[in-house]
């Protein structure tokens, strides 16, 4: 057999080892990564939590209980005043229960990969709470979290009241405000290790909304639909200003019959300037 000598590696080749199939062998020079990267690539951000079955089901009984209390006062008042377009209790339980429960496991998992130790007794606030979804549903589900749910509209919070006593709730609050409001009030600003928020608003407006109530270190969870690539792309400025980062995509195949949502995640990394929120309004006229 005809042989030649690899000066790079000091070894006898055969001829029949063509240089193309040396240079495939090579070791490829490591990519420069940073963390998070500068251009955004939401395919490789992205990353997927799949459930194949209910979360609902792996709820204690009296867990259980509390979300059936909970679904039936909703379907009640929801005949007085206006909470939810859902009408019937299977359509609740898979639109709206499933859909806030499917948001736990990628807060738990970014929380923990962001560097904290763990997400046990953690400080929570709902934006634009409503009904009180996710927020009131995440409180059942997960007793250490201390929930706050913020809603601008009083008969709502009427409600979320309600709601909250009917269903023996002692680690939730409801605050009657505007976000941007909280936002600028010491008592609120930065308090919180995790902000979500569920069909609110666009998500630069969002951005403007949630992430100065969140610590330095903590997590932004905005639940979108299956393919919020092009609405996140355009609040990436306004991220940004608000001092946080998109950490990452992640796909939730929730239970509901929605199928895949998105549970966007961004990483705080520091301070908001002390002019965001702007007044309230302000974000939704002229967002960032
Ligand atoms: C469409 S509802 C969605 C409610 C709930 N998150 C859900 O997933 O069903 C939006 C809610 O956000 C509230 N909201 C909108 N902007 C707000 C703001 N700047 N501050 C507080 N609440 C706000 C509205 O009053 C409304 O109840």
């Amino acid at each position: 057999m005809l042989v030649f000598r690899c000066k790079i590696l000091n070894v006898n080749l055969p001829s029949s080892f063509s240089l193309g199939t040396f240079v495939k062998h090579l070791p490829l020079p490591k990519p420069k990564t940073s963390f998070p990267p500068q251009t955004l690539n939401f395919k490789s951000l992205t990353t997927y939590v799949t459930r194949s079955s209910s979360y609902f089901e792996t709820l204690s009984s009296s867990q259980k209980d509390q979300i059936h209390l909970y679904v039936d006062a909703l379907l009640q008042w929801n005949q007085k005043m206006n909470l939810t377009a859902v009408k019937e209790v299977n359509d609740v339980m898979e639109r709206h229960i499933e859909d806030s429960l499917a948001i736990i496991p990628p807060i738990q998992n970014s929380y923990i990969a962001s560097g904290n130790n763990s997400f046990d007794n953690l400080r929570i606030v709902d934006v634009g709470s409503g009904a009180g979804l996710p927020g009131l549903v995440l409180a059942v589900a997960c007793p250490g979290w201390e929930v706050t749910l913020v809603e601008s509209m009083n008969k709502r919070c009427l409600f979320l009241e309600h709601a909250v006593s009917l269903t023996g709730l002692s680690n939730v609050r409801v605050v009657r405000e505007r976000a941007e409001k909280l936002g600028q009030d010491s008592n609120f600003r930065e308090r919180f290790d995790v902000a979500v928020a569920r069909a609110v608003a666009e998500m630069k407006v969002l951005a403007e909304y949630c992430i100065p109530l969140v610590r330095v270190g903590g997590l932004f969870v905005a639940a979108k639909g299956h393919d919020p690539q092009e609405e996140v792309k355009s609040a990436e400025r306004a991220i940004k200003l608000m001092g946080a980062s998109i950490l990452q995509l992640c796909a939730v195949e929730s239970h509901s019959p929605h199928g895949q949502r998105t549970a966007i995640i961004c990483l705080k990394n520091g301070s908001t300037p002390r002019k965001y929120p702007r007044d309230p309004g302000t974000p939704t006229k002229a967002p960032l």
